[in-house]
This record gives C-alpha cells, sequence and structure tokens, in this order.
C-alpha cells in the first residue's frame, strides 16, 4: 500500500492514495497506522478518493461536495471519522498538487463538512475558504480537574474555545477533558487560548480522537472567531506548539492561511501494521 506522509504546523498526517475508492479502511487500520511506535505516526489520515467512486453520505452540503473532483476523507488517529480537518485540508491540497493530481493553483475538496475551496497564496502557505463559522453559545468542559468556561463554535466540526489568563503552557491536556454531553452530543475538540498582542492568539488543543496536538487547523479558526465575537471582521494571527496561521473573518466566512508540507512516500509492506 502507497503512502505519503504530511504536516501543517506539526499537525501530521498519513495520507492514502485510493483513488477508486478500493481501500477498505477500517477504524483499527488506522489506528495502526496513526501509532507512532509500531505504525508510520500521525494525528490523522487523509484518504485521497475521487468523489464519484465514493458511497458515502456526504451531507450537509451533499451537492457541493459532489463537484468536487476529490474528496478528503479525514479519519482521527483514534480511527474515528470526523467532519472537517483545516490542516488536513491544506496538506491534502499540497499533495493533490505535488502529485500531480491537480494543475490549477484553486481548486475545491469534497469534506463531510461540504465543500472547501484551496488556494496557492505564498511561498509553501495554502490558504483554505473554511465557509460560515458559527458560534453557538457559552459552554464549559472541565481540564484535569479544573472547569474552564468558553465559547461552543462550529467549524464543520465542534469546538469548546476557551480563553484563559495564565500562559497557556501551565495547562495540563494530557487527559481528555470532559464536555457537557447535550452541548457536545458528538463529543468535541477543546482550545485554550490567550491574547498575547493586538492581532495575535495562542493556543493549545486537545483534539478529540487525536488528543493534544501541536495545531488543529478548524481550532485555530473557532478561537479566531471566540475571540472576534460579535465583530463583523477581524484578521488574526494564531501561534500554536507547531508553528502559526493568520485568519481572515469577515462577512464571507472564514479563510485559514498556513504551511503546508509534504515529508515522504513510501510503501506499507504486507502484513506488517498490527490490527
Ligand atoms: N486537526 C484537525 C481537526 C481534526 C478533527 C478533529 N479531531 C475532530 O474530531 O473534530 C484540524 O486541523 O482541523
Amino acid at each position: 500500500m502507497r503512502f505519503a506522509k504530511g504536516h501543517g504546523t506539526e499537525n501530521d498526517f498519513v495520507i492514502l492514495p485510493d483513488p477508486d475508492g478500493e481501500l477498505d479502511l477500517t477504524p483499527t487500520m488506522v489506528a495502526a497506522l496513526c501509532d507512532r511506535r509500531a505504525g508510520i505516526g500521525a494525528d490523522g489520515v487523509l484518504r485521497v478518493v475521487r468523489t464519484k467512486a465514493l458511497g458515502v453520505d456526504l451531507s450537509p452540503d451533499a451537492r457541493s461536495a459532489e463537484h468536487c473532483e476529490w474528496f478528503m476523507d479525514y479519519r482521527n488517529a483514534d480511527g474515528s471519522i470526523a467532519e472537517m480537518c483545516g490542516n488536513g485540508v491544506r496538506v491534502f491540497g499540497r499533495y493533490l498538487l505535488d502529485s500531480g493530481r491537480v494543475a490549477a493553483r484553486e481548486f475545491p475538496v469534497g469534506t463531510r463538512a461540504g465543500a472547501r475551496q484551496v488556494s496557492v497564496t505564498g511561498e509553501g502557505a495554502i490558504t483554505v475558504d473554511m465557509g460560515r463559522v458559527r458560534l453557538m453559545g457559552e459552554g464549559a468542559a472541565v481540564v484535569a480537574g479544573r472547569r474552564l468556561r468558553g465559547q461552543r463554535v462550529m467549524v464543520g466540526n465542534p469546538h469548546l474555545a476557551c480563553a484563559v489568563e495564565q500562559p497557556i503552557e501551565e495547562i495540563d491536556l494530557t487527559t481528555a477533558p470532559s464536555l457537557d454531553s447535550e452541548a457536545f452530543p458528538e463529543g468535541g475538540n477543546v482550545e485554550v487560548y490567550r491574547r498575547v498582542e493586538p492581532g495575535v492568539l495562542q493556543m493549545r488543543v486537545y483534539e478529540r480522537g487525536s488528543g493534544e496536538t501541536r495545531s488543529c487547523g478548524t481550532g485555530i479558526v473557532a478561537t479566531a472567531a471566540a475571540a472576534t465575537g460579535d465583530d463583523s471582521a477581524a484578521s488574526w494571527t494564531v501561534r500554536v506548539p507547531g508553528g502559526e496561521c493568520t485568519v481572515e473573518i469577515d462577512d464571507d466566512g472564514a479563510r485559514l492561511t498556513g504551511p503546508a508540507v509534504i515529508v515522504a512516500e513510501g510503501s506499507i509492506l504486507p502484513g506488517a501494521l498490527r490490527y
């Protein structure tokens, strides 16, 4: 089985080219691929599949996703499915470009959250149009025994973005935060953030299905949206442990810009993965 490995601000992915949708990608296989000791190691898997080869439900934005030649079938490291991945879609775009599957500098990618427009915007940088971000009201999480209040934000996938006063390095994200299951029936991703300079946020994240990661694109957008509040437009730099991205928010929605790199390509030997 061929694979590539890539990352966006050190949120890393195993990329599986499967244009005709022939791969039976089970949760245990995904977890084995993402295992950092016995597998390749990654925060998630991006299956690169032609939209027309899929027999899956593309809701909630089925028609626009069907108009995309390529579909990002995203899986978390534990094998669970998520609607959207903001770093993943930039890395997916980089892979399509580098492998010659697309030639245009701007193209749509299908995701479970709908179609997302991806464009090359600078040396090494890729911008993705993340669509409209919905602020859903206040929520709370218990993080290492401490209750943090935050803003519930929907970026295709669910987030709780919590503004904190203390240095965010001090926050213990080694165990999964607990979220109210009524407010988060499908679970969620929890961000802690602080405004460090005008227009600059610092953020860490605990991702649903992957644990603490060094960056999360949808989390960066959720944090920027929470910090923007009811203002109609804003521009943010968001620093994460793995680097930084920028977010532009206006009436058209949010655009996320950051690096996306392919670092390796190879083959997984038959029978080598433990699953
Ligand atoms: N790392 C991603 C988000 C991946 C999905 C998330 N863990 C979830 O379950 O919603 C990103 O860059 O957005």
